[in-house]
């Protein structure tokens, strides 16, 4: 008997454009939610923005978070409850949306997502990532039921944000790599379709280089629609596969030991050039990845991370066991392959 199921998940509504914060309460209404919205922001963007979200609804409260955290999950859940709030809006970069994310979840009630920065794919996945003492949970959550990505916003933060978005999705190739090997030596479940998807958004992405500069609101369209497709990637998976493999136990590792020292997307992506090397060897695609990464102005090194070689190898060395996902990483790349393999690259 076929017992196969699929259970997708994805956002109803995705508006990305020139001031399509001023649609948001459209985009609402026509999900049918109840009751009135609380906002979940973080400074910077509640300061930037919020009187422009707040305008178009009768908001039930704004809660402003400084860290992403399982206390500030709390916080806004205890926030909604109080003030009856029918749904969240979560308003910023990662932080306030992973809460409002998570806090949705822990709440039963719809979320809506509007970034203020495309600095990585969370911003439409199904995935929470919270940090608690030295470690990092990967929640999954619902997606957000809709999405407003307002391309005027996005492009006026502060580039090294878009370079962190823009890498977050070049490290999709070596992702869906890690991802195809469990499928050939673990039988993990491979999707064709989620594979194809995360493959060609990264190489739509790396086609547009030339086109993503600081200053161009078309550089912030460009990677927000990128991030979209990898969210809806994941979302096909029912999974971060698609979009996280060794680049990302690297990047999880370095945040464990080096809490806060770069961003998210900016770390996957130096990693990747590393692991590109451990699938492919010399003269596979590598230099590629490094080469789209600095004609995007990412960083490509462990020190321009702000990561010390040491800390970088400690990483790359300990990164397997942090997570039940089998990768190029194996059971662990020894000290002397880890050495050969970030020199060779020159990301150390
Ligand atoms: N769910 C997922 O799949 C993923 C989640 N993450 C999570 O996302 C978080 C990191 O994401 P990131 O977006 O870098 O986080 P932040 O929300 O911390 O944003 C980064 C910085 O940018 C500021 N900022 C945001 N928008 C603007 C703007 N328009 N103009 C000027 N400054 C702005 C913020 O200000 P302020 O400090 O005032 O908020 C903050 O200082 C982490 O918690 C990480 O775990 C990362 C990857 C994937
Ligand atoms: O960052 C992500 C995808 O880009 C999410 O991946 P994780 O499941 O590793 O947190
Ligand atoms: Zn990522």
């Amino acid at each position: 008997m076929f017992e196969k199921t699929t259970w997708i998940k994805l956002p109803r509504n995705v508006l990305v454009g020139h001031g399509v914060l001023d649609d948001l309460a459209a985009a609402v209404e026509d999900l049918y939610l109840s009751g009135r919205p609380l906002v979940v922001t973080s400074p910077t963007p509640n300061d930037l923005v919020g009187d422009r979200v707040r305008a178009q609804f009768d908001v039930a409260g704004t809660t402003a978070i400084e860290t992403a955290s399982f206390d500030a999950v709390e916080r806004v859940v205890a926030a909604a409850e109080d003030a009856e709030a029918g749904y969240l809006i979560g308003l910023g970069g990662g932080k306030p949306i992973d809460t409002a994310k998570m806090a949705s979840d822990r709440l039963g009630c719809g979320f809506v997502s509007v970034p203020t920065a495309a600095s990585h794919d969370g911003i439409v996945s199904g995935r929470s990532s919270i940090p608690e003492g030295d470690t990092r949970h990967s929640v999954a959550a619902d997606p957000p039921l809709a999405v407003v990505a307002d391309t005027e916003t996005l492009a006026e933060a502060p580039w090294e944000l878009t370079t962190a978005g823009c890498a977050d999705i070049i490290s999709n190739y070596t992702a869906v790599k890690d991802w195809q090997l469990a499928h050939r030596l673990k039988n993990v479940e491979y999707s064709e379709y989620a594979g194809a998807l995360s493959q060609m958004t990264a190489e739509m992405l790396v086609e547009s280089a030339e086109a993503i500069k600081p200053g161009f609101e078309e550089s912030a369209w460009l990677v927000a629609k990128a991030l979209v497709s990898s969210g809806v990637a994941m979302s096909i998976a029912g999974s971060s596969r698609p979009a996280s493999g060794a680049e990302h136990l690297i990047s999880h590792q370095l945040d464990r030991l080096v809490p806060g020292a770069a961003l998210h997307g900016h770390q996957v992506g130096v990693a990747a050039v590393v692991t590109e090397y451990l699938h492919s060897g010399e003269r596979g695609e590598w230099a590629d990845i490094r080469d789209a990464l600095e004609a995007m102005g990412a960083p490509t090194t462990a020190s321009e991370l702000g990561i010390d070689d040491d800390t970088f190898l400690e990483a790359l060395t300990t990164a397997h066991s942090i997570r039940d996902r089998y990768t190029i990483l194996g059971d662990g790349v020894s000290e002397d392959a880890a050495l050969e393999a970030a020199t060779f690259t020159g990301v150390i």
